[in-house]
């Protein structure tokens, strides 16, 4: 793997050379078994393959056709442009893999499922690592809000801004009922703006009313809170979320591959088809954005501030 990812870094650092275009055609995923069939059990106990990098580790159950990504880059899983770029590359094998119909995506850290964009990749960086940076983010949320899998976000801890935009991105979100964990898009507590995708994906969720004011606030909802305004589709007690997340998927893809993926496809083109068409202006925007003295104090202030919450 370690020689594949800087060659695939170098493809999705270029605009178009990774075309949502390029996976396997909405009807192309080839179902191994007839909807609702049952399984022989001995599949189900033998089949697994894993295959990992060094943050993402993959499991891929062939019986079932379920992988699960499990996000392992201590200490909070932040989206570094390294973390990113693996994660693309092990999302394009499971897509490329007519045997993988479903991903869930959860954490191998406690406690934290994603704590957002690395902040440091937008602190004092040169424009050409912010264009690259981007470019990785904008990619990760094309290919999951974008993939023809069934994707389920296990969500075992706390999930601010971008960790929670990988959770909103996915087909089905079940959560741990555990009060303390938080999700929400919180960027405007950093004094940044949440681009036109991020809210995108967020009104496609939550509606309208709910995502503009959980906007301006940038608030971060507990649990509870999170299920009652529909950002979270279940909680259920952590132990029971990988086992939760399986039969969510099996129930989804109970049904045939193409009338899901084209229906998907129906409900989510006209929002990925506005990044498309936009991904180099999206890039400047953000450079233009990230780059003015005023936004980089407020991101200093906000990483102090979390140093001093910690001491
Ligand atoms: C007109 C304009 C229009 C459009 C604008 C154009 C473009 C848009 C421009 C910008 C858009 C940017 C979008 C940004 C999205 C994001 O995702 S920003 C990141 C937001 N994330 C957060 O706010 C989370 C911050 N972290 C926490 O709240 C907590 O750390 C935690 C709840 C995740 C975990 O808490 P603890 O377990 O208590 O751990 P610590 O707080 O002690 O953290 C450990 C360690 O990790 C460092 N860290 C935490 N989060 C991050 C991070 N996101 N990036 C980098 N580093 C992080 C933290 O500082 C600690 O470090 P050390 O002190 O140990 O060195």
């Amino acid at each position: 793997m370690a020689a594949v990812a800087p060659t695939l870094a170098r493809r999705i650092a270029r605009p178009g050379m990774l075309p949502l275009c390029s996976r396997p055609q909405a009807w192309g995923r080839a179902a191994r078994q007839s909807p609702g069939l049952p399984r022989a059990p001995s599949l189900l106990l033998t089949q697994r393959r894993a295959f990992s990098n060094n943050k993402i580790l993959v499991e891929l159950d062939e019986g079932s056709g379920i992988a699960t990504m499990k996000l392992k880059s201590p200490p909070v899983n932040s989206l570094s442009l390294d973390f990113l770029t693996e994660f693309c590359i092990s999302l394009e094998k499971l897509e490329n893999n007519r045997g993988c119909r479903g991903v869930i995506f959860t954490s191998a850290i406690p406690k934290i499922f994603s704590s957002g964009l690395d902040i440091t990749e937008m602190c004092r960086k040169s424009t050409e690592h912010y264009a690259e940076f981007w470019r990785a983010v904008q990619e990760m949320w094309l290919r999951v809000y974008g993939s023809n899998m069934v994707t389920v976000a296990a969500i075992n801890g706390s999930s601010p801004a971008g960790g929670c935009l990988l959770a909103l991105s996915c087909d089905y979100r079940i959560m741990a009922e555990n009060p303390k964990f938080s999700i929400g898009l919180n960027e405007a507590q950093l004094g940044i703006v949440a681009p036109f995708w991020f809210k995108d994906t967020f009104v496609n969720v939550v509606g309208h009313r709910v995502a503009e004011r959980s906007l301006q606030l940038g608030c971060l909802h507990s649990a509870p809170e999170a299920l009652r305004i529909g950002l979270v589709d279940e909680l259920v007690p952590e132990e029971k979320l990988q086992d939760k997340a399986a039969a969510v998927i099996a129930q989804w893809l109970a049904l045939p591959d193409h009338a899901r993926q084209l229906t998907k496809s129906m409900m989510r083109k006209l929002v990925l088809d506005r990044l498309v068409a936009h991904r180099e202006e999206d890039i400047q925007n953000f450079i233009s954005f990230i780059t003015k003295e005023s936004i980089q104090k407020s991101l200093h202030m906000y990483m102090e501030m979390l140093k001093k919450k910690k001491g």
